[in-house]
């Protein structure tokens, strides 16, 4: 029976009938009841909800270190062994990544064998005797006609070549001399250019294996096969520039800066071929911009660019797939092996301290699968494939229910950029993270930063860094610091720039005293080859002495360095959590990232008194 309590319309509306018979009453409080109960239902679901997602546990981890120190590819691993389904699903995507590395790599050779590698050979147009050629190439097959783009190319032997693609250009590849406007200017050191330390091919496109004279210097000699090879390969370089165009969204605005900067003539590109025209003249600019040659490519993390690369190849299965890119890789793929395997191209590569197997995103070892029309990446291939990260960003793991008691835990990884202008983005993570896992590259040790090449990656260059508990060291990106301005900026300690530093700067951050510290001494795989080569660690790391120069030795050695900084600089003690790593190795991955996963998830519990 209803109690009208209130004043309520809605009572009016829900009294019942005055007239009601002893039956329908029975009806009507029936129905209420079974209302009453499913609306007790109803409320009792969400609560258990609420109360379920009060009671589900977040665990966040922040990936840190240097640029290149494997932080994407830790990430990855995540996802190959939490998510596999979605990291299987999206290996198709990272073709295009692979393409580019590969691309990059004989990029790499080629300038290696063209460019003179001593200072005062700073210039393509410096020999007397340059003159411009223009080849034009046919439009590319199963591609729309590009705009006439004209890129310059320094061709070893004294001559500029500018390469034209276009719908407009002849059937056949020729030459002919250049219009002025691209005329290398005179140079008054161009005599220089007569000798340079880097080994000619012999006529028919070999690389002949030379004893090393005992002067650096290696006269040069005309190379009829090494242009007749190069000119073969410059399909390459058109698609590098669709490569690019694919993976750097449009208006990407850093992605594009340093092709500004080289940008040779785009006149007459469209606005959507537009950045894949810059961006090639920036690979003209590596013919007149040295320094712009190693400028990596970059995504911003998150699904940005795999989302545009799903929409280009949807309704693909990739496997009979009209990949552009591909195919070109596929018919330079003898030309490409011949460079790669060749004793010629090897020795001016050892003598330029060019170690392409030892950086990042090699694939030339496996030329033959990954040439092949049919290619689809490997697991181990989209964790080799380098594509660096910008800015920072969330990745969040269910973990599914073989995980174990941690299942039903949500885990949110933050990948950031490491490079030196990419730091400041850490900071906004520092207040809610479970763990930090740091990634110290430890093959690096005889290797200077891609950014700055004055600069040891582990240990010994010298540049100054602003750390104070007041002065918040990730908000006061280094980049900024001028010397003139470091009396006014107390406290100011000299470091030495490296991975130390920034362990040395996570472990005393103020803000991180309860955050676990991971630390994953990584590319140990690199680092055993190097010892293998006789590479002397004591070398580069005076305070290494004469201790033995093998694995086991080193890694310890530098283990035991970051240790007791973590000791040193850690505000409150806490446990040192370590383990060396090659992050590319699924097998030993796979168990490292457990431990780490079962580690954190323990302290996490510890500090939430769940434990
Ligand atoms: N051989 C070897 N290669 C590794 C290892 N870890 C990472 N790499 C490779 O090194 C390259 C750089 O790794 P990333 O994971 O992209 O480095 P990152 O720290 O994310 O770099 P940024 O995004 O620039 O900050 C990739 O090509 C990886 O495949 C390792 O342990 N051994
Ligand atoms: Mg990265």
């Amino acid at each position: 029976m209803f109690v009208q309590t209130t004043d309520d319309p809605l009572d009016e509306v829900l009294k019942p009938p005055p007239d009601e018979s002893p039956e329908h009453r029975a009806i009507r409080l029936q129905n209420e009841a079974e209302a009453k109960s499913v609306s007790l239902a109803i409320d009792a679901g969400i609560k258990a909800e609420l109360h379920a997602r009060r009671k589900k546990r977040i665990v966040r981890l922040l990936l840190l270190g240097q640029s290149e120190s494997g932080k994407s590819t830790t990430l990855r691993q995540f996802q190959r062994l939490y998510t596999p389904t979605a990291f299987r699903e999206e290996r198709i995507l990272w073709r295009a990544v692979i393409q580019l590395n590969i691309v990059r790599s004989i990029r790499t050779i080629l300038n290696a064998l063209t460019f003179p590698s001593t200072s005062r050979h700073t210039s393509p147009y410096s020999s007397p005797r340059s003159r411009a050629h223009t080849i034009f190439l046919p439009p590319l097959p199963n591609h729309p006609p590009l705009p006439s783009i004209e890129y310059e190319l320094y061709n070893g032997n004294g001559n500029d070549t500018t390469l034209t693609f276009g719908s407009s250009s002849p059937t056949s590849v020729n030459r002919h001399p250049h219009h002025h406007s691209h005329s290398p200017p005179s140079n008054p050191d161009s005599d220089a250019d007569s000798e340079s330390d880097f080994v000619y091919p012999h006529q028919h496109g070999h690389y002949p294996h030379r004893s090393p004279p005992s002067n650096p210097s290696i006269t040069l000699a005309p190379t009829p096969g090494l242009d007749a090879l190069k000119a073969r390969l410059l399909p390459l370089r058109h698609i590098e520039a669709l490569l690019i165009a694919k993976l750097v969204p449009p208006n990407e605005e850093e992605a594009t800066y340093f092709a500004r900067v080289g940008a040779g003539s785009s006149a007459g590109a469209s606005s959507s071929t537009r950045t894949s025209t810059s961006n090639l003249s920036a690979g003209s600019g590596y013919g007149t911009n040295h320094r712009y040659r190693n400028q990596e490519i970059f995504v911003r993390p998150g699904p940005g660019w795999k989302g545009g690369l799903a929409r280009a190849i949807a309704g693909n299965t990739g496997l009979e797939t009209q990949d552009e890119p591909q195919e070109v890789l596929n018919m330079c793929r003898s030309d490409i092996i011949a460079l790669w395997h060749d004793e010629g191209v090897r020795e001016v590569l050892r003598r330029r301290k060019i170690r392409l197997e030892e950086g990042s995103g090699f694939f030339l070892d496996d030329l033959e699968r990954l040439t092949s029309l049919k290619y689809m990446p490997t697991d181990d291939d989209v964790l080799k494939a380098r594509l660096k990260t910008v800015g920072a960003s969330e990745y969040k793991f269910e973990m599914e229910a073989t995980a174990g008691r941690d299942s039903g835990t949500e885990w949110r990884i933050v990948d950031t950029g490491g490079s030196r202008s990419q730091r400041p983005t850490w900071a906004p993570f520092f207040d809610d993270v479970d763990a930090i896992i740091f990634l110290a590259p430890i093959s690096g040790f005889d290797q200077v930063l891609s950014e700055d090449r004055t600069v040891n990656r582990l240990f010994d260059g010298m540049t100054v860094a602003v750390c104070s508990s007041s002065l918040p060291f990730f908000r006061a990106p280094w980049t900024l610091v001028d010397t003139k301005l470091l009396p006014f900026l107390l406290p100011c300690l000299c470091f030495h720039e490296d991975s130390i530093l920034l362990w040395k700067a996570v472990c005393s951050n103020k803000l991180l005293a309860n955050v676990d510290l991971v630390l994953l001494l990584n590319k140990c795989d690199i680092l055993e080859k190097k010892l293998k080569l006789g590479i002397q660690v004591s070398k580069y790391i005076r305070s290494y002495g004469d201790r033995k120069n093998d694995l086991d030795s080193v890694s310890k050695y530098l283990r035991n360095k970051f240790s007791a900084i973590h000791r040193q600089y850690s505000p409150n003690p806490r446990k040192f959590y370590a383990f060396f790593t090659s992050v590319t190795d699924t097998a030993t991955t796979a168990g490292i990232i457990a431990s780490v996963r079962d580690m954190v998830f323990r302290q996490t519990l510890k500090q939430s008194k769940l434990l």
